[in-house]
């Protein structure tokens, strides 16, 4: 018999470089199923199907890349110039998101799973905190973002802060959110402070009555 309960979701969510994969892993280390928003994002554009066959009928086969899908530097240079582009690119990627979130979920549910963390970049941007118990959103210095994106993917600060300009704003971040993570430290300070705040946040819903949370 499929268990009757669905898991506990949370939304996991920050600003470009803030450290929200690096607490993900915190969080999948500790023991529980962190659904990665951005990865299936990327594979909607990166794997052959639908999804490219998509973006190129609506953006021209300029953007497809030498391996026949989507050229993302050149994605990137147009979405984050023109948000008419952009809301285009997030129908087309987002909806496709979301069948393969879904998928995740149900393996979770069916596996008796008690809680589901997603990591989902534009939770705020898409006002989706309604479809969550609590919302953690990570907190890094505007400069340490920049120099670390820049310095770990070989980006440079004008991409990161055309993608910045995307999306809301730090102050925004805090009035939304049910729990903060300041990445405002070293490693191990991030890895404390986000155990800490997952036990606070499934505290605060009254789930670490469940021994599986414990
Ligand atoms: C424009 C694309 C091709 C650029 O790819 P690129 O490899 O340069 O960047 P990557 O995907 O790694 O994202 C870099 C950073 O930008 C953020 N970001 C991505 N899309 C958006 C957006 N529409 N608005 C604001 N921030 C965004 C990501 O969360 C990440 O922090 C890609 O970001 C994309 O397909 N975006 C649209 C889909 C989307 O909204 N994904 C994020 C949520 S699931
Ligand atoms: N406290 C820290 N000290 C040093 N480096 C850090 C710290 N936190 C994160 N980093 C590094 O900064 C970079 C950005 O962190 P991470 O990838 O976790 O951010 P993100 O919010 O998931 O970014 P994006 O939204 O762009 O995917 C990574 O290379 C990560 O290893």
């Amino acid at each position: 018999m499929p268990p009757s309960t669905s898991p506990l979701r949370l939304g996991l969510t920050g600003g470009i470089g803030s450290g929200k994969s690096t607490v993900a892993e915190i969080w999948r280390r500790a023991g529980h199923r962190v659904i990665d928003l951005d990865a299936h994002s990327r594979r909607v554009l990166d794997v052959p199907g639908d999804g490219v066959e998509a973006a190129v009928a609506r953006f021209g086969e300029e953007f497809r890349g030498s391996g026949g899908t989507i050229d993302r530097a050149a994605m990137a240079r147009l979405v984050f110039a023109d948000p008419a582009a952009r809301g285009d690119l997030e129908r087309i990627v987002l909806t496709r998101v979301d069948t393969a979130v879904a998928e995740e979920e149900v393996a979770a549910a069916s596996a008796g799973e008690p809680l589901v963390v997603h990591d989902s970049p534009l939770l705020l941007e898409k006002g989706r905190e309604a479809e969550y118990a609590a919302v953690v959103v990570v907190l890094a210095r505007r400069e340490d973002r920049i120099e670390r994106v820049v310095r770990d993917r070989g980006r440079d600060r004008g991409y990161v802060e055309s993608i910045m300009a995307a999306q809301v704003t730090d102050l925004e971040r805090i009035r939304r959110a049910d729990r903060l993570i300041l990445n405002t430290a070293g490693r191990d300070a991030l890895e404390r402070r986000s155990l800490h705040a997952l036990a606070a946040a499934l505290g605060a819903l009254g789930a670490l009555e469940d021994s599986a949370l414990r």
